[in-house]
C-alpha cells in the first residue's frame, strides 16, 4: 500500500500546532498543540482521533521547538502514529515568510532552507520557529519529502500599486522592503470555500475575506487571486490584532525612540506583543472582552470600537479595490465565533449593499454559512478555515505529482 498519510506542522513563536491526516479521504488522525515553548511550565495537548483515544496532557518545561517536536513524535508513537511509520508520505510545514521567490508550495532542500533563513530579519518572530521545525523533522525522517507552504505566496499577485510602500526605490530594493501580506493558506482556502457555498467559481467572483485570529488580515481576492492584503513587510501591518497595533503612523516609533528613550528592540516588543487588545484593555481575547463589555466596562467598550473601526476601514478600502463585491466572508477564532464583531462591523454599511440578519448571525456551526438576509445584493459569510487541510493538500499533492 502506498504511503497515504501527511503530518503537518504549524511551529508558531512559542507553540507548535500539529495535525496527522490521511490523504485518502482528508479524515485527521491526530490532532495536537504543544504551548509555552521555553518557559517552565510548557503544554502538550494530544489527541488521537483515529482510534476514539482520549485527549492526553502533559506540562512541563519543553526548552525549545526542537524539544516540542521530539515530544509531538514520542506521543504519535503511544498510538502507532509515529513519524516511523511508513505510510507516512511527507511532512507539511507552514511557513510564515516566503518572499517574493516562493510563490507555490516547495519542495525543502539545502537551498530552500538557506532562503527560509535569509529571511530571518523580515519575520524574526515566525521563520526561526518555522526553520527549527523543519530541520528536527528532517533529522527525524531524512528519508522523507518535507515541503513548505507560505503564508506569503497566495499575495505574490498582487500587482506593484498594493506591493510597493512610497518611499525610495532604491532603498527599498536594496532592503527587499514591500508588502508581502500573511495567512495566505487561509486567505486561498476561504476564498475558495465562499465560492463553493455560493455555487460559484472562484474565477467569476469578487470576495473580501477577514481573518480574525489572534493574528488578524483583510484581503481583496478578485476572481481567486488576491490583489491586496493588510498585512504587509512583516505581520505588524493593518488590523488591530491581539497584541499587534496594526496600522500607524510610522512617526510614532521615532517619538518613542527621541522623546520616549525606548530602544528598537523594545518599541519592536511593544507594537507587536503589548499593543492591540491587550495594550487597549489588558485583554487580547474577545470572549473575555465581551464578557467585560456587558459588565459595563469602559476600557474594554473602547478597546472593542478601536479594532471595529479599524475593521471597517479595511472592508470600505477593499470594496473601493475590487468595484464589485459578491461576498464578504469572515473567518478565524474571533470571526468565526464572535457574532457581536460580524455585527458591529457590517452595522451602517447598507448601502454598500452589506447587510446581516441576526438571526443567522446567531447561529453556532462548524460548516460555512450566509448570515445576510435572503435577496441581499452581497454575500455575508461565515467560512470556517482550515490551514492545516490546506497545507496538507498542497503538499500531498505535491508530493503525488513528484512521484
Ligand atoms: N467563542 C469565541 N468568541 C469570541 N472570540 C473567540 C471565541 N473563540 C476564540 N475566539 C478568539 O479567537 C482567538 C484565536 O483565534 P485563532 O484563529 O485560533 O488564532 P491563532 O491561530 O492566531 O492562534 C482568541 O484569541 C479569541 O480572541
Ligand atoms: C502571520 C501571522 O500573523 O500568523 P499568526 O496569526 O499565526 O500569528
Ligand atoms: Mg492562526
Amino acid at each position: 500500500m502506498s504511503a497515504t498519510r501527511v503530518l503537518v506542522l504549524n511551529s508558531g513563536s512559542s507553540s507548535v500546532k500539529y495535525q496527522l491526516l490521511d490523504m485518502r479521504d482528508s479524515s485527521r488522525l491526530a490532532v495536537g498543540l504543544v504551548e509555552r515553548i521555553g518557559e517552565e511550565a510548557s503544554r502538550l495537548r494530544h489527541t488521537p482521533l483515529s482510534g476514539g483515544g482520549e485527549t492526553r496532557e502533559w506540562t512541563g518545561p519543553i526548552a525549545d521547538h526542537e524539544a516540542a517536536l521530539k515530544a509531538v513524535s514520542a506521543e504519535l508513537a503511544k498510538d502507532g502514529l509515529g513519524l516511523d511509520s511508513p505510510e507516512l508520505a511527507a511532512i507539511g510545514h507552514r511557513v510564515v515568510h516566503g518572499g517574493k521567490h516562493f510563490t507555490e508550495p516547495t519542495v525543502i532542500d539545502d537551498a530552500v532552507l538557506a532562503e527560509i533563513e535569509r529571511l530571518i530579519p523580515v519575520a524574526p518572530l515566525h521563520n526561526p520557529a518555522n526553520l527549527t521545525g523543519i530541520r528536527t523533522a528532517r533529522q527525524l525522517r531524512p528519508d522523507l519529502p518535507q515541503v513548505a507552504v507560505f503564508d506569503t505566496a497566495f499575495h505574490t499577485t498582487m500587482p506593484e500599486s498594493a506591493a510597493r510602500y512610497a518611499i525610495d526605490v532604491e532603498t527599498a530594493d536594496r532592503h527587499r522592503i514591500r508588502r508581502y501580506g500573511f495567512h495566505g493558506t487561509s486567505h486561498a482556502y476561504v476564498s475558495r470555500a465562499t465560492a463553493r457555498l455560493l455555487g460559484k467559481a472562484p474565477e467569476d467572483m469578487n470576495v473580501i475575506v477577514l481573518h480574525l485570529g489572534n493574528g488578524a488580515s483583510a484581503s481583496a481576492v478578485r476572481g481567486g487571486r488576491c490583489v491586496d492584503t493588510s498585512m504587509g513587510l512583516t505581520p505588524l501591518e493593518g488590523l488591530v490584532m491581539g497584541t499587534r497595533s496594526g496600522d500607524m503612523d510610522p512617526a510614532v516609533i521615532f517619538h518613542l525612540a527621541r522623546v520616549g528613550g525606548m530602544s528598537i528592540e523594545e518599541i519592536d516588543t511593544l507594537l507587536n506583543k503589548k499593543s492591540g487588545l491587550i495594550g487597549l484593555c489588558g485583554d487580547n481575547d474577545m470572549r473575555e472582552i465581551r464578557r467585560r463589555i456587558d459588565e459595563g466596562d469602559e476600557r474594554a467598550q473602547l478597546a472593542f470600537d478601536i479594532y471595529i473601526h479599524r475593521l471597517k476601514k479595511y472592508i470600505g478600502a477593499y470594496y473601493a479595490v475590487l468595484g464589485t463585491v459578491d461576498a464578504v466572508a469572515f473567518t478565524a477564532g474571533v470571526g468565526e465565533n464572535a457574532a457581536p464583531v460580524r455585527e458591529a462591523a457590517m452595522a451602517g454599511l447598507e448601502q454598500l449593499g452589506l447587510l446581516v440578519d441576526a438571526e443567522l448571525n446567531a447561529v453556532r456551526a462548524d460548516e460555512p454559512r450566509l448570515i445576510s438576509p435572503a435577496g441581499a445584493r452581497v454575500a455575508v459569510a461565515v467560512v470556517p478555515t482550515d490551514e492545516e487541510l490546506e497545507i496538507a493538500t498542497q503538499t500531498y499533492a505535491l508530493v503525488e505529482e513528484n512521484a
